[in-house]
């Protein structure tokens, strides 16, 4: 027998290269170019390799690689696409999907027709389109037509099995699940409505079960022969959504999901039914709307061009997010895949990492135009080809359902048994009690008359048998003695005989009542101890139905909550990898990085500046893309500008070593002292702009003339410090003062705390493959962004050899007055050690210790 759960198998991936079209010629690829192959940017070395030849040659390898001479036939034999019949003859899964940018040939693979142009219907119905064969010998058909025709062939052969067919047709359009084959969804039916609305979308449930989701009220029609399934399929093909724009004459706006399904019912046993899905899924491809859009197009219809790109780049995003999180799980590092952020992921479920065999065809375009877009394309079909399935062979729920009855059937059954052993225990127990009760409650009822009965008939015959001594025939000439004689003899007992039989016949009839009430009873407590007992069961199911439910119910809100939280981090990791991107290109744009990263940020600019340009031109900058640019670039500006910040400190931090090496230094003197504001403290001082956010203010020691400062706690709270480069001095002189008075100066040792810390956070990111824990990851990130400052300031002090003291505290919570200005001195990163030496050094100071004596002399050398 076969095994109904297979081992992993991984995704299959093919890639297809299409040959160059008219489409190409006029879209001004530069054709002669290309035609050389070792000129182009990407080039098929062999059936299994792909080479990218940008700045740096790269061997891509697959599981196929076709050519662009390759033909709809071949694709079909060289993808053994006949196995994934075969697998969903068998009881399993399979999904065929085409995955490309638009234009690379998806729709051509999966279909095969040439899409004809509805002119007759004006607005947005030009777009309605009719399939029709590309030829008469329908070379061109593609892989949908094809399983079709082997599906129906391979079942027909089967003797032991009788198979049914049924199909389903849906397309995502702009989010919204359309059923294709339900006429209330076809174009006609909402192009043609007065206000041109969409109708609702069907709405998807998830099967805990079966670990897929479904679509609620989605048509489902029984198919007889191949025929009838492409009926089916021809009627849904022209509902589908269709466009034309610059890259495709015939562009498929929405994705497509053929389903079907195969019945297979065990001819001997019906009740064996075996229920399998293919899947075949014809995605709408990637697009840039600068790429698509053209002059000829009127503005409406470029508005709803855009509209569908977005929709459509956006499903693919998540696609995308999911291959890439099914490929990082492989490695034992990702978590959540985000299946429920779109319907299309949804509905891919149980085929990308689920129960499914499944095949990726990714198209990709020979014009080095769509280089980028062939890349990306490549780069998910290689981390969709390590993504690994499980699949199993699908049970009907129904055969779930006989077969769950027919074990209660069983425990029922056994429940019976057990209440009759009951019942003859309960019986025994009544017999050693003395009660002569006899094999069942019924017989021991009626025996017991009968028990009681045959004194009597003793009695009886004993009263009787004298009579018949009398008659016998050789006694006879005895008989008239005897019997004269015994009733000599027994008349004086006859009385008493009578008397006796009447009393026993009292009794009996006494024994007769009481034993029939004790039977009435004896059957009643059997009755109600069996009632009693069923009762109970009945009352212990109930409970533990209950039970189950509230264990149920607080798994799915675990399960959300999980969910969600999983959610959360995959958006953190989403975040944080968007950042690194980001990050990447600027250090590219700044120098040293790859020649990929700096194309792909210069192609993006480029495109935007020729976008918004067109747009001013046409007097049409729609204001929402706007604020989003201008939120897109705020964005980039902070990151930019945070790094610009740093530079300017590291250069400012130069300028002050300076100052601090003497404080006449040119610089200093140079400066516009009004103006620039300072942190200052023990020795440290730096400036910094005024826009600085608080964080930038939250590090080193600072010192405060403000009031308020006053009040705080010096010990817990970082105290801002702005003070005018004059007051500098004072601070100086402020560490000689508490010198002077007997306080010993300790060396910050804040460096050793952020090394900790940057181990810590290393540490946390090497042991990274069970996943990282982002909240610590985060908190340390965090404390050490404010090091960052911090950590310069290290680097400082270990120049200055610990020569500066900068650790000056007063008494927790004081405040100093020196020179008539009130300083509160605090720390948060570089906190201090304090310590003084004695209470009484307040009113007696003791002469400082050997070190800071040493320290104090180099301080005092220099300031
Ligand atoms: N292998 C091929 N041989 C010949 N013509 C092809 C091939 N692949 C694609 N084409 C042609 O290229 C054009 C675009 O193909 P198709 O419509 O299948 O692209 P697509 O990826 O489905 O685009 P979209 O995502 O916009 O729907 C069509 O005219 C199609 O006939």
């Amino acid at each position: 027998m076969r095994k109904n759960i297979r081992n992993k198998e991984k995704i299959k991936v093919a890639i297809r290269l299409r040959p160059y079209i008219d489409q190409d010629i006029t879209n001004n690829v530069d054709l002669e170019q290309q035609m050389q192959e070792d000129q182009r940017l990407l080039y098929i070395k062999d059936n299994r390799t792909v080479i990218t030849n940008s700045k740096v040659k790269k061997a891509h390898k697959f599981d196929k690689v076709l050519s662009e001479e390759m033909s709809q036939q071949d694709l079909y034999e060289e993808c053994r696409i006949d196995k994934y019949v075969d697998h969903v003859v068998d009881g399993y899964n399979a999904t065929v999907f085409a995955y490309g940018q638009t234009g690379s040939g998806k729709t051509f693979t999966m279909e095969g027709y040439k899409y004809k142009m509805n002119e007759t219907l004006n607005g947005f119905s030009q777009f309605e389109s009719t399939p029709v064969a590309m030829t008469r010998q329908n070379e061109n058909i593609g892989i949908i037509p094809r399983i079709v025709g082997e599906l129906f062939h391979k079942i027909q052969g089967v003797e032991l099995k009788k198979y049914r067919i049924y199909c389903s047709y849906l397309q995502i359009y702009q989010e919204k699940i359309y059923d294709l084959l339900n006429p209330l969804h076809s174009r006609k039916e909402y192009l043609q409505s007065s206000n041109n609305q969409q109708p609702e979308g069907l709405k998807l449930h998830f099967d805990a079960r079966n670990d897929r989701f479904n679509v609620d009220n989605l048509y489902k029609f029984e198919c007889k022969n191949a025929k009838e399934l492409m009926n089916y399929f021809h009627y849904g093909l022209k509902n589908k959504v269709m466009s034309s724009h610059a890259l495709n004459e015939a562009s498929s706006r929405s994705h497509c999901i053929l389903s079907i399904t195969v019945e297979s019912i065990e001819r001997e046993n019906p009740d064996n039914i075996i229920v399998s899905t293919m899947q075949l899924v014809d995605l709408a491809g990637s697009e840039r709307s600068s790429q698509t859009l053209n002059a000829n197009l009127s503005e409406q219809i470029s508005l709803k061009l855009k509209k569908e790109a977005i929709e459509i780049n956006k499903s693919l995003f998540t696609l995308r997010q999911v291959v890439s999180m099914l490929n990082k799980a492989e490695g034992g590092k990702g978590n959540y895949v985000p299946y429920r952020e779109s319907k299309l992921t949804s509905l891919l479920k149980h085929s990308l990492g689920g129960n499914s065999f499944c095949l990726m065809i990714a198209c990709i375009s020979p014009s080095s135009k769509f280089f980028n877009e062939n890349i990306s394309t490549l780069m998910y079909a290689s981390k969709a080809s390590c993504i690994s399935n499980k699949p199993i062979k699908n049970h009907d729920p129904k055969n779930k359902v006989i077969s769950g009855l027919k074990k209660e059937v069983q425990s029922l059954r056994n429940q019976l048994m057990m209440a009759h052993n009951l019942m003859g225990k309960g019986k025994n127990l009544c017999s050693k009690c003395g009660k002569n009760l006899s094999d069942s409650d019924e017989d021991s009822a009626e025996s017991l008359p009968n028990m009681v009965v045959e004194p009597q008939d003793h009695l009886k015959s004993s009263l009787v048998g004298p009579a018949s001594i009398a008659q016998d025939e050789d006694n006879k000439s005895n008989s008239k003695l005897n019997l004269s004689r015994l009733n000599s003899e027994k008349q004086p007992q006859l009385p008493d005989f009578k008397k006796m039989f009447e009393k026993n016949e009292t009794m009996m009839d006494k024994m007769t009542e009481d034993l029939m009430s004790l039977k009435e009873i004896m059957s009643a407590q059997n009755k109600l101890g069996l009632f009693e007992r069923i009762l109970l069961s009945a009352k212990m199911v109930k409970n533990v139905l209950k039970r189950n439910l509230e264990l149920n119910k607080d798994y799915m809100d675990h399960t959300l909550e999980i969910d969600e939280l999983q959610k959360n981090v995959a958006q953190f990791q989403l975040e944080n990898e968007e950042i690194r991107d980001r990050l990447s290109i600027m250090e590219a744009l700044t120098g040293t990085d790859s020649y990929y990263i700096q194309m792909n940020y210069s192609s993006v600019k480029d495109e935007l500046i020729a976008d918004l340009g067109k747009k001013e031109k046409m007097g049409m900058l729609d204001q929402d893309k706007m604020i989003a640019l201008i939120y897109e670039f705020n964005k980039e500006n902070s990151i930019l500008k945070k790094r610009i910040e740093r530079i300017e400190k590291k250069k400012i931090r130069n300028k002050f070593m300076q100052i601090n090496d003497g404080m006449n230094s040119t610089d200093y003197s140079s400066n516009n002292v009004a103006q620039n504001k300072y942190f200052m403290g023990n020795g440290n001082t730096q400036r910094v702009d005024n826009e600085l956010d608080d964080k930038s203010y939250a590090r080193g020691y600072r010192c405060n003339t403000s009031p308020k400062f006053q009040e705080r706690d010096c010990d817990t709270e970082p105290v801002r410090c702005v003070v005018d480069a004059s007051e500098i001095n004072q601070s100086m002189n402020m560490n000689q003062h508490y010198m002077n008075n007997g306080y010993q100066l300790e060396p910050v040792t804040t460096h050793k705390r952020f090394k900790n810390h940057l181990e810590r956070r290393d540490k946390l990111l090497k042991d990274s493959s069970r996943g990282i824990d982002y909240q610590q990851y985060d908190t340390l990130n965090s404390s050490l962004l404010n090091y960052e400052d911090a950590d310069s300031q290290i680097h400082f002090e270990k120049r200055l050899k610990k020569r500066t003291m900068t650790a000056i505290r007063h008494k927790k919570g004081a405040s100093i007055n020196v020179n008539q200005s009130i300083y509160n001195i605090g720390t948060d990163n570089f906190r201090p050690k304090i310590k003084r030496r004695k209470q009484q050094s307040f009113i007696a100071p003791l002469p400082p210790t050997k070190t800071s004596t040493s320290r104090m002399r180099s301080y005092s050398r220099k300031f």
